[in-house]
């Protein structure tokens, strides 16, 4: 950032947000009001996104269709329903750097992370232990404990955790490396959060999921806090399966439709074991009514059930918005509020603040966890009581994270006031 402006003020602020090249789209979003009428300074997009204008049209439309047609709407709608899930696709699978074939849009995440350990974490007797981040979101971990036991077999044991080392916050490569060294034969599926919702550290992809397959176990991501942040390219990174959500850095509503990952290697290998349902049915001869389950080649093979229209429809909206915008651009401007918000933070006298999140942005989205000291949950309590709309998280970290698409480098500076206030 060239400027001959001092960084740790208002018309500095005000000055990168004249020049951000995205900043129209901060408009296409409802931003919340604060106790004064003011907007919040909303950095919550980490749990649930805005709501971008463009929702309410697109949902309308399917009520609107709803209305006129009845069920003549599956294949008469402006947009038919039958394939409405497909109008997603193309755009999501960019997002998360997929072929189209190998991305769906159904169910929500933990559903989706319950069907791929179906297909992909097939235990023998000798290799049945499955490894995740020590804090991973307890989510994921009931459902990986759940599989376990499904299994017959007990956590204790079967239930390996990729910890950071003692008086660390963060979980460090090499150890999951010491951990595949030491048990690699013995496990078959490493299970991580592409971006942990706590610490907001991104995990090198690409290397955890050669090193889990060189070990012969399988390798799925958690990108509940990486889709629509990070870039996971999962097609090249190559991992077996991915989920995420799409209420949070996805914008499209609380508790909207996931999304799933089936990497193209197996499309088509109709001896994976998965759970079935007849949206996965070859659409040609769902309706013929036949018994025998004829899987869709790829990710749409997984779904179950016919998908729910009025979320397709908000997550549709919000697509079309990160198509416009491009996610490279996004991830760019992303990199550049997110440094600056740690560049204000840094600047606070008394080393009251520390960032748990790591300072490479290779190594984060726009998350960054903060911890202050002395503090607890009263400041995060005044801090939400100023306008700053963020969240705490257990034991003592408070999550701000300013989405690129609907914040501004003004947002981020009237954060970091806010705090300092209250220091
Ligand atoms: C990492 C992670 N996993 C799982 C979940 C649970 O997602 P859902 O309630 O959509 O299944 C969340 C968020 O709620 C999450 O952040
Ligand atoms: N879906 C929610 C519904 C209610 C309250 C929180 C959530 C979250 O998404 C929490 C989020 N996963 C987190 O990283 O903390």
């Amino acid at each position: 950032m060239q400027t001959t402006q001092h960084k740790n003020t208002l018309e500095f602020a005000k000055e990168q947000d004249q020049k951000d090249p995205l900043k129209r789209f901060r408009n296409q979003f409802h931003i919340p009001k604060d106790k004064n009428g003011e907007e919040q300074v909303y950095l919550c997009g980490n749990s649930l996104g805005l709501q971008p204008k463009l929702t309410q049209e697109y949902i309308l439309q399917e009520l609107e269709d709803w209305s006129n047609l009845g069920v003549e709407g599956h294949t008469e709608a402006k947009n038919p329903w039958m394939p409405y899930h497909e109008f997603l696709t193309d755009k999501m699978a960019k997002i998360v750097g997929a072929k189209p074939s190998e991305v769906v849009m159904m169910n929500t995440l933990s559903v989706n992370l319950h069907l791929m350990m179906v297909s992909f974490y097939r235990p023998s007797i000798g290799r049945y232990k499955i490894v995740i981040e020590s804090d991973a979101f307890p989510s994921d971990k009931y459902a990986v404990e759940s599989q376990l036991k499904f299994h017959g077999h007990q956590p204790k044991d079967a239930l390996i955790e990729w910890k950071p080392r003692e008086g660390e916050e963060l979980c460090r490569y090499e150890d999951l490396e010491n951990i595949m060294e030491e048990q690699g034969d013995d496990i078959a599926l490493l299970l991580i959060g592409s971006t942990n919702y706590y610490t907001g550290q991104s995990f090198p992809l690409k290397k955890i999921t050669e090193l889990g397959h060189r070990h012969g176990a399988k390798v799925g991501f958690d990108l509940a806090h990486g889709a629509g942040n990070i870039q996971p390219n999962l097609h090249e990174t190559g991992p077996d399966f991915a989920v995420w959500c799409s209420y949070k850095y996805l914008n499209s509503g609380p508790g909207s439709v996931g999304g799933c990952f089936v990497h193209e290697r197996h499309a088509n290998n109709k001896d994976l074991k998965r759970f079935t349902g007849w949206w996965g049915h070859n659409k040609q001869t769902r309706f013929n009514m036949r018994h025998e389950f004829d899987p869709i080649p790829g990710a749409e093979g997984w779904q179950l059930s016919n998908p729910p229209i009025l979320s397709l429809a908000a997550i549709r909206a919000s697509l079309a918005i990160f198509d416009e915008a491009g996610f490279e651009n996004i991830r760019a401007k992303s990199v550049k509020i997110t440094n600056y918000l740690e560049y204000l933070l840094e600047e606070i006298e008394g080393d009251q603040i520390e960032i748990i999140t790591p300072k490479n942005p290779e190594e984060r989205g726009c998350q960054l966890s903060i911890k202050v000291q002395h503090a607890n949950k009263a400041l995060f309590d005044k801090l939400m009581a100023a306008g700053v709309i963020a969240d705490w998280r257990e034991p003592n970290v408070i999550r701000v994270a300013p989405a690129p698409l609907y914040n501004s480098f003004e947002n981020v500076y009237k954060m970091v006031e806010r705090l300092k206030a209250l220091l």
